[in-house]
């Protein structure tokens, strides 16, 4: 920002040029609960204009609507406030790279505070800091409510002395003010003073109550409610720039513990399913049968979960190392080098792997738990990370990998592999450092360094390589995300009939077609036929041992058998 320039001048043209202060400011990956946090690289003065949260402006009953078909994991990014006295939304859901939608919630000691400013005769939501904030803090400002479940932890949780717990608010009195530009052009603010002060006609304001349902509250309610630090500032910070105070408690509010379910307990049920949390479609008002969480209460369609990258565990567990397996090749990246590709040699319908059904979920009509846990460290002692992040090259184009699956898919490999299932079924199996990134769903020979392009976009890739490298968790976390990536590709493969498949590895001992290779239950790689006995023994994603699982386990394995034994496999 120039000497000259004031703060809500410097909003307004980052605003108009949809522009994050990208020099000043960095996502970082905090933990599995918090996900990612945006942080600064330099100073910030008090008063500064920090970033804006961006999204897409619309009104109250497209973000009713919207919230109904959000999932809560979702909806968290709406963010509602009240604008000549009609109240609008801030969609922020969609991950588009901006770093507003990012900023984490503190209610005890906020750096920023949220303002509404209006450029272009739209309202638009900004942060400015409350104090000086030194370069490496983390850009924080009050959600408003008091219901948020990480604030509900923070009162059991052990608190630092000397700091307090305080989530009841305090009612405030607030000006209220709103700035407008009229064009990128006319820099001269004009003040357009909205509603100084809340009257008996307009202080009556619906608002989303805490807990997510509407109420409808006085707007000193309001205010009160959100715990609004109006009086802490300042008075000179804000002094030439009569921003206002946007009232927080408007936000979306997830319906119960929701942002808390970092990993899903999925149950098999018959769900009233009016939204499938991940494709947002709306579905049918009878009951169906479907997945829920039992812990947030969210709905999918089986198939969207199963390509999805909801953090429900599908981590590939059986990474140990074996020696009947194909051994890495030295050039092979993160364990990738293991796995082979598979062409399909004719159309998925004459496929088994294309009729074989999928496995993983379908097996069990029933209400059943998978309460998959992110334990798997134990075994990956064994892995060996070759292809982490190398700031300074370039990651793969989506051409040159494109050419190197086409490449890994011609070439032979010099693993003799036997073509004896029948002259049609042939296929070549081939050595393949190729994975296919579940984000953008293009293949990469480096995929680790692929995933750093889509860390701003997802937060699991901003959770995985957050992780020191040639850490274990880091092992982890990529075995997964190389996994759900393949494991989308290999759906495509297998619903067009076309492509080659993945698969996981393949025993030297085992002769292999595409149609030797099922999906195993829990991790979802595909295992050779006559490895899946020896792999169900290693999976690290399949769960601890008990009653449930076993038989679970044993059901599917007897399913699989049945099948195998039908189609003349076993
Ligand atoms: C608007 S998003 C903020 C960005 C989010 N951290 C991410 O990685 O996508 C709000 C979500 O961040 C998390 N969050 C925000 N503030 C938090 C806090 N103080 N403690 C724990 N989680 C928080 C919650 O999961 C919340 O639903």
């Amino acid at each position: 920002m120039s000497r000259r320039t004031t703060p809500l001048q410097d909003a307004i043209n980052h605003i108009l040029a949809r522009r994050d202060k990208n020099s000043m400011l960095e996502i970082k990956f905090i933990n599995s609960v918090k996900g990612r946090g945006i942080f600064t690289l330099a100073n910030f003065k008090q008063g500064d204009f920090v970033v804006e949260y961006r999204g897409e402006l619309i009104d109250a009953t497209e973000a009713e609507h919207r919230r109904n078909l959000y999932p809560s994991a979702c909806s968290v990014f709406m963010f509602e406030f009240i604008w000549k006295q009609k109240t609008l939304c801030i969609d922020g859901a969609l991950e588009d790279g901006s770093f507003g939608r990012l900023v984490n919630d503190e209610h005890r000691t906020p750096n920023c505070r949220m303002k509404l400013i209006e450029a272009e005769g739209k309202p638009h939501l900004c942060l400015f800091a409350l104090k000086e904030i030194a370069a490496g803090s983390e850009i924080t400002y009050d959600y408003g409510g008091k219901e948020w479940p990480w604030r509900k932890k923070l009162k059991i949780a052990s608190i630092p002395s000397g700091q307090q717990c305080v989530a009841e608010p305090i009612a405030h009195d607030v000006e209220h003010h709103v700035i407008s530009t009229d064009s990128f052009t006319d820099r001269e603010l004009r003040a357009e003073c909205q509603s100084s002060r809340p009257t008996a006609d307009n202080s009556e304001h619906e608002v989303h109550s805490v807990g997510g349902q509407r109420g409808t509250s006085s707007l000193k309610e309001l205010i009160g409610e959100v715990g609004v630090q109006y009086q802490e500032l300042s008075p000179q910070a804000f002094s030439e720039e009569l921003t206002s105070e946007v009232p927080q408690s408007s936000r979306a509010v997830p319906n119960d513990s929701a942002c808390e379910c970092t990993i899903h307990r999925l149950v098999f049920e018959s769900v009233k399913l009016d939204k499938c949390g991940i494709c947002h479609s709306p579905l049918t008002a009878i009951r169906w049968h479907g997945l829920r969480c039992k812990q947030c209460r969210c709905v999918w369609h089986k198939i969207c979960l199963q390509t999805s990258s909801e953090d429900w565990d599908m981590s590939d567990g059986d990474v140990s190392s074996d020696e009947e397996y194909i051994p890495n090749s030295a050039s092979d990246s993160e364990s990738s080098g293991t796995e082979l590709s598979i062409e399909l040699p004719g159309p998925s319908k004459n496929s088994h792997a294309a009729s074989m059904p999928d496995l993983c979920v379908t097996f069990a009509e029933k209400e059943q738990t998978m309460d998959v846990k992110n334990n798997f460290e134990h075994i990956l002692n064994d892995l060996e990370t070759t292809d982490d992040l190398h700031p300074d090259q370039e990651p793969d184009s989506s051409e040159s990998c494109q050419q190197k699956t086409k490449d890994a898919c011609s070439e032979k490999s010099t693993v003799d592999i036997s073509q004896n299932e029948s002259p049609t079924k042939s296929t070549k199996l081939i050595k393949s450092t190729v994975n296919f990134c579940f984000v953008c769903g293009k293949p990469q020979t480096k995929f680790a360094r692929h995933l750093e392009t889509h860390v701003n976009e997802n937060a699991e890739v901003a959770q995985a390589l957050q992780l020191p490298k040639s850490s274990k968790d880091r092992k982890v976390h990529l075995e997964r995300l190389r996994n759900l990536g393949n494991f989308k590709h290999n759906s495509a493969v297998k619903t067009t009939g076309s492509g080659c498949l993945k698969v996981k590895r393949i025993s030297k001992k085992s002769s292999s077609s595409a149609e030797t290779y099922e999906y195993y239950l829990y991790c979802k790689g595909m295992i050779s036929r006559k490895e899946v006995s020896r792999h169900m023994k290693r999976c690290a994603l399949r769960p601890e041992n008990n009653a449930e699982e076993k038989l679970k386990d044993s059901l599917w394995y007897s399913i699989y058998s049945i099948h195998n034994v039908t189609k003349g496999m076993i």
